[in-house]
């Protein structure tokens, strides 16, 4: 027993052994503190710590970004969309809600994943839990959202396996059925998308167009959506562009709608003009979803994609003068570098869309064959077109008036925009279908003054170089 006592150290004994313990802790530290640089440190520490974390834990946590290779991440956007589908009811001491339609203030708002706060979700008997993380920089130049998705550790394969796949498709289900549809435009300070609800009601059945191009824009559209397979198997991006062309009021922002509206699908419209330079075109491009329309309006006012013609040495010095001081447009380049693919690959399911007035003003690179997979005119009345405007505003079939605005249609160019003013100038149906034919006549005699004036100017050019 005394020599087991003997053995116990004192407690200076103790004291001093620690004393000596924790200088020598404290020199070693100095030592790799002074000796091993502060990024290695962090790393041998961040090592240390994952190391004893994971051998403790009994958790385990999927990271989810909202951006996935500069691009939008599909796996995020459909946990957003899946979440809300576990909100109601669930025992979160907190729900986000709102709503941007301006004209339903009353209507019950939507639901959405709120910051911050645990959702519980259960699959096939496994608990999970979801929290939605927001991080911003101090000087507001950059914000990142993610999940959080952390199950026990033994179900981490299952749950890579069999829960991502289900909520996605949950996910895909909902936004298929989604009513409404929002139409989003750049807001440069802010730099994001803002969206408003999509509320037009064109659809190809109201759209006073030739029977051969509605049948062939559904066929275009319906083959396109079911087209994932095809569009993989050929190895190429999952888009389809078209071309809108014709004078202002002939249906174009009209055709858009009805694409959208046959689609179900978002519009991103973006003002080609308020772009700054291609990197800002790029930022843009990428933040835009799948299953969306990329609208550009009036191309031939944008990018620098109108079609030079030839120019002087010094009118080219001017020319890149003048673009320099106005600091404004992005390069043809840019944006047919998007169009042909490199940015689409960050997407599937894409329409994009541009609009002219003036397609001889373009840039032959944008018309290239391949480009823009439809070029669709968009023209002056037809007698067809004219008679489904009259019906569709008028509700009639017939109308004693019909021959004469018939004939007169194929001698006037009137745009189903001038045609549908018209028509809505008076609920007499008398009174709109007249004031329809006096409107071609007005222009009957413009146009025949205008003949007139022109063949007496050609006589005179003539005259004066005899
Ligand atoms: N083909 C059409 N069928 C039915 N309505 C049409 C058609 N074209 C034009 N309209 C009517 O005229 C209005 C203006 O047309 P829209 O804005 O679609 O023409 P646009 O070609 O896009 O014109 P702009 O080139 O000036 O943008 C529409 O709101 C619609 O009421």
């Amino acid at each position: 027993m005394a020599s087991l006592f003997n053995q116990v150290p004192s407690v200076s004994a103790v004291f001093a052994l620690y004393t000596s313990l924790s200088a020598l802790t404290l020199v070693l530290r100095n030592i790799f503190n002074e000796i091993v640089p502060k990024k290695l440190r962090d790393y041998v520490t961040a090592k240390f710590l994952d190391l004893f974390s994971s051998y403790f834990q009994s958790n385990f946590t999927f990271v989810i970004e909202q951006k996935w290779d500069y691009c939008g991440n599909t796996t995020f956007t459909a946990a957003n969309v899946y979440l809300t589908t576990r909100l109601p009811g669930s025992s979160t001491g907190k729900i986000l809600v709102g709503s941007n339609d301006l004209k339903n203030p009353a209507a019950e708002p939507n639901l959405g994943v709120p910051v911050n706060t645990k959702i519980v979700d259960e699959f096939e008997g496994i608990h999970l839990e979801w929290t939605l993380h927001y991080v911003e920089s101090k000087n507001n130049s950059y914000e990142k959202k993610y999940f959080h998705l952390t199950c026990k550790k033994e179900f981490r394969e299952k749950i890579m396996k069999d829960y991502f796949p289900h909520f996605a498709k949950s996910a895909a289900k909902i936004m298929r059925h989604r009513q409404d549809l929002y139409i989003y435009t750049y807001d440069r300070e802010e730099l994001s998308w803002e969206s408003a609800i999509f509320d037009h009601h064109t659809t190809f059945e109201t759209l006073a167009i030739e029977p051969e191009l509605k049948t062939t824009m559904i066929e275009d559209l319906d083959s396109f959506a079911k087209g994932k397979d095809f569009f993989k198997r050929v190895g190429r991006a999952w888009k389809r562009g078209y071309l809108l062309y014709g004078p202002p009021g002939t249906g174009k922002s009209s055709m858009v709608a009805a694409i959208a509206n046959h689609m179900k699908y978002n519009i991103y419209d973006l003002q080609i003009q308020s772009v700054r330079d291609d990197g800002e075109l790029r930022k843009i491009l990428t933040a835009t979803k799948n299953r969306s329309i990329l609208l550009i309006e009036d191309i031939d006012c944008g990018a620098d994609s109108s079609h030079r013609r030839e120019t002087s040495k010094e009118e080219d010095v001017k020319l890149q003068k003048n673009k320099k001081k106005r600091d404004l447009g992005i390069s043809l380049s840019g944006l047919l570098n998007f169009v042909d693919g490199l940015w689409s690959s960050c997407g599937e399911e894409r329409i994009i869309i541009f609009t002219t007035n003036h397609k001889e003003k373009l840039d032959p690179a944008l018309l290239r064959p391949g480009r823009m997979d439809l070029h669709i005119l968009m023209d002056y009345c037809t007698p067809f077109a004219l008679k489904k405007l009259v019906v569709m505003y008028l509700e009639i079939d017939d109308h004693v008036l019909f021959d004469p605005i018939e004939k007169l249609v194929l001698e006037v160019s009137v745009t189903p925009a001038e045609v549908a003013q018209q028509l809505m100038a008076s609920k007499n149906i008398d009174i709109a279908v007249n004031g329809l034919l006096e409107f071609m006549e007005n222009k009957k005699v413009k146009k025949e003054e205008n003949t007139k004036v022109e063949e007496k100017g050609e006589i005179k050019d003539a005259e004066t170089k005899e």
